[in-house]
């Protein structure tokens, strides 16, 4: 199941965050005033009568900050004036920038208030930005360090130098042509992100199998497609199998008489059934789909593959092809018993497997056990490392400039915005930038948010079509229709929230929810576009894609590992070309994660705030604009994004599933760092703004999602009366056991969720990745 399209069955209980119910804020009248109405609100849930009392929502405390019950409102910062308890020192009054009325279960709160500070020093880990770092993923300067000496024919090093503009050999290339071209040992190749790892195991593989159509030919035989199918080629995703398949046809091109196919799936399994008929010596393959051929393809003999290669090792694993693998390698292993009436000379007698990654995890060592015998370890580093230390080893490319902006969660959007912004201010500063977001929904959400049409500027006052903009009621059979789901084809834009005066940037979005044709033509046409360009993306991008002039990445939303944050950045800096890479996290445990980002050992990792984020993108230098400060542009913009959300009940319902598929998400990092990305406090109130949605986290339902504790309290009252009125003892009690029963299955249900929804969001399946 793909990510955005997940209906898990369980929804985050619309009370578990809220503790109990205090009120602070505003004065001591307006706190006296929410008790008593929370008091009278539960009163009248029990039938009790009281007297009349003002409606909750028309209780604004004087900064403007509407107080909930069952939200929590950040404690009041600490002022030099005085500890805290004591009165906020109020800046400004925000009151002029926000609607002046609002509708029931609408509540607008302030960009600039309340929000949580940083509790670490600013200072920390920053570098200067001037001290340029030597690439460490660049081709080698060294003379020696041909690839002629490293065991390549001429043919192959003229033709990488003359047709692909390699001259020399990577790190990594140099090591591992030169123990693949002389030995047929197996091998775990480890080295940081855009260091040449495809070319690494490619080389060789090329290399041998050219040097067996020479020795054929020579000994009178023809080599052809027919020869046989030498070596194979497994990646996680079809994208990259894809990518795999364009490195290998470009080399293959010297050598025309050697065939490549892929099998990826997305197609039909007959024509790739007619292809694998038509013979071929090397396939690119994505695990399941190889299965399945090696199943029901009788005409795919593997007796004679005498190199397996597993890229992305790692990620293999944790996407759950282990045992596809087994299958594969088992049959592998069955079949080249098989005695050749034609042996073809100088095939070697054993197989080769190469494991390959940036990063290298404990799955690894069960992939090897599968795989592997007695492999040699090929890294980039001169030293000879075992399996965990190359764990512990792996590092971001040197050159790549790191930062972390620290942005509460009310500024998120209009932070992202203001980055974006600051980046493509100058024409031809900023190229392409890679934006991280959790899940799919998240992608369509934001994607629509930066290609909508904006609304003038200068409309000052919007109060007064505050309530004709409402979201018309959605009518049973409208959400029967929609099915829950938002039909959107549109996958290209211009940047209406984020291109610069004169440099207009387009926006393209990518998912495993979309299909596979759209896939890969939006990954071609980012690929090929040449404005300015931003790729909203989930994870499907982050792993092994080499996307050209990429260098800004950011990750809006936290990656799951840290082995996936160093392959998100990695999509920047690659072969030795400079990059930039940000990280949102919030202030409170979300800072932590700091401590992560140091143990990639970056070169730089620079502290950003929201406030210096927004005044950069959100004014001119000065800070004011037009009379206006930076502050009540920002404002006016998340304003503009609020009604636009209100205005059309698809961005609705959009923005509703972003922000609860984002918070499933959020739910799925890993064990170890879970910690700094505790839901418990996260602040739903206040990250709603985030999502442009003025209604109180527990209210906000996507139609055809299973209600939450508060909806099944209600149903289970009314089953419960119903069963009274019945009289049927034994009716309630089996009722009731359903319920308990539900309640024991959320347990199993979450694990569930947690495991699949990082599958899904990570790309599960390569026919459905995400
Ligand atoms: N020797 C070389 N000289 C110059 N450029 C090279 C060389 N080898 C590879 N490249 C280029 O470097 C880029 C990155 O290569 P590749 O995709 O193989 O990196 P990788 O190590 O597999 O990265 P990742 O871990 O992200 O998958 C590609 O654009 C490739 O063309």
């Amino acid at each position: 199941m793909a990510d955005d399209g997940m209906l898990l069955n369980f929804e985050l209980p619309s009370d578990a965050f809220a503790p109990k119910q205090t009120f602070k804020g505003g004065s001591w009248k307006d706190r006296l005033t929410a008790r008593k109405s929370a008091e009278y609100g539960s009163m009248k849930a029990r039938g009790e009568s009281g007297r009349s009392l003002p409606q909750f929502k028309e209780m604004r405390s004087k900064d403007e900050e509407l107080i909930l019950p069952g939200e929590r409102p950040n404690k009041r910062p600490r002022t030099s004036e005085g500890g805290r308890g004591t009165k906020p020192v109020r800046t400004e009054p925000r009151d002029h920038r926000l609607p002046k009325s609002i509708t029931k279960g609408e509540y607008i709160s302030s960009l600039f208030t309340y929000n949580q500070e940083s509790s670490t020093k600013h200072e920390e880990f920053t570098v200067d930005d001037s001290v340029s770092a030597e690439p460490s993923n660049a081709p080698l300067n060294d003379e020696l360090a041909t690839f002629t000496k490293l065991g390549l024919s001429s043919t192959l090093a003229s033709h990488l130098l003359n047709k692909m503009e390699i001259k020399a050999p990577t790190a990594i290339q140099r090591k591992s042509v030169e123990q693949l071209c002389a030995t047929d040992s197996d091998a775990f190749i480890q080295a940081e992100t855009g260091s040449g790892k495809t070319l690494a195991y490619l080389l060789p593989v090329v290399q041998r199998i050219s040097q067996i159509s020479k020795q054929m030919k020579e000994e009178g035989q023809n080599f052809n497609r027919k020869s046989g199918l030498f070596a194979i080629i497994l990646a996680p995703t079809r994208e990259l199998s894809k990518q795999i398949s364009t490195v290998l046809e470009n080399l293959l091109s010297c050598f025309h008489w050697i065939v490549s196919s892929t099998v990826i799936g997305g197609e039909s399994k007959q024509s790739e059934k007619a292809r694998l008929r038509k013979g071929l010596n090397i396939l690119v393959a994505t695990p399941g789909r190889l299965a399945d051929h090696l199943n029901s393809t009788e005409v795919l003999d593997v007796s004679q593959v005498r190199w397996l290669v597993l890229d992305e090792g790692d990620r293999l694993m944790e996407l759950g092809f282990e045992n596809d693998i087994q299958k594969i390698v088992s049959v592998l292993n069955l079949r080249s018993r098989k005695i050749q009436e034609h042996p073809v000379p100088g095939l070697p007698e054993r197989r080769t497997t190469v494991l390959c990654s940036a990063t290298i995890k404990a799955t690894v060592d069960q992939l090897s056990s599968i795989a592997l015998k007695d492999p040699v370890s090929i890294s980039a580093d001169a030293s000879e490392k075992s399996n965990t230390e190359m764990e512990q080893a792996f590092s971001a490319p040197a050159q790549l400039k790191q930062s972390y902006a620290l942005v509460p969660p009310k500024q998120r959007l209009v932070a992202l915005v203001a980055a974006l912004k600051q980046a493509f201010k100058r024409k031809g500063s900023v190229m392409k930038c890679i934006l991280f977001m959790s899940c799919a929904d998240n992608v369509d959400f934001h994607f629509e948010v930066f290609t909508r049409e904006e609304t003038s500027p200068s409309t000052e006052n919007k109060d007064a079509s505050e309530d004709t903009l409402r979201v018309p009621k959605m009518s049973k059979t409208d959400k029967i229709r929609q099915g829950g789901t938002i039909a959107e084809t549109r996958t290209q834009g211009l940047a209406t929230a984020f291109s610069g005066q004169d440099n207009p940037v387009q926006v393209f979005r990518l998912h495993g929810s979309m299909q596979q044709a759209t896939r890969t033509s939006t990954l071609k046409a980012f690929t090929n576009c040449t404005d300015p360009s931003v790729l909203v993306c989930t994870d499907v991008a982050s792993r092994g894609l080499d996307l050209p002039n990429v260098d800004l990445v950011i990750e809006y939303d936290a990656p799951f590992s840290k082995e996936d944050h160093l392959h998100r950045v990695g999509r920047t800096a690659r072969a030795g070309k400079d990059g930039r890479a940000m990280i949102f996290l919030m202030p409170g445990c979300e800072e932590g994660y700091v401590e992560i980002l140091k143990e990639g050992r970056p070169r730089n990792l620079t502290r950003h705030d929201a406030a210096e984020l927004l005044k950069k993108g959100f004014a001119a230098s000065s800070g004011v604009v037009g009379g206006k400060d930076w502050e009540d542009i920002a404002t006016d913009w998340q304003m503009d994004v609020e009604r636009w959300v209100l205005a059309n009940r698809k961005h609705h319902e959009q923005a509703y599933r972003a922000f609860q598929s984002h918070i499933r998400a959020y739910a799925t990092h890993t064990a170890a760092e879970r910690g700094y990305f505790d839901l418990k406090q996260l602040h739903l109130g206040h990250l709603a703004k985030a999502f442009a949605l003025r209604e109180k986290p527990s209210t906000i339902r996507v139609p055809g999602q299973r209600p939450g504790k508060e909806a099944v309290a209600k149903t289970k009252e009314a089953r419960r009366a119903q069963a009274g009125k019945a009289a049927a003892g034994s009716k309630r009690a089996h009722d009731e056991d359903d319920f308990d029963q539900g309640a024991a299955d959320e347990q199993q249900a979450k694990r569930m969720m947690r495991m699949k929804s990082k599958m899904a969001m990570t790309g599960a399946s390569e026919f459905n990745l995400g």
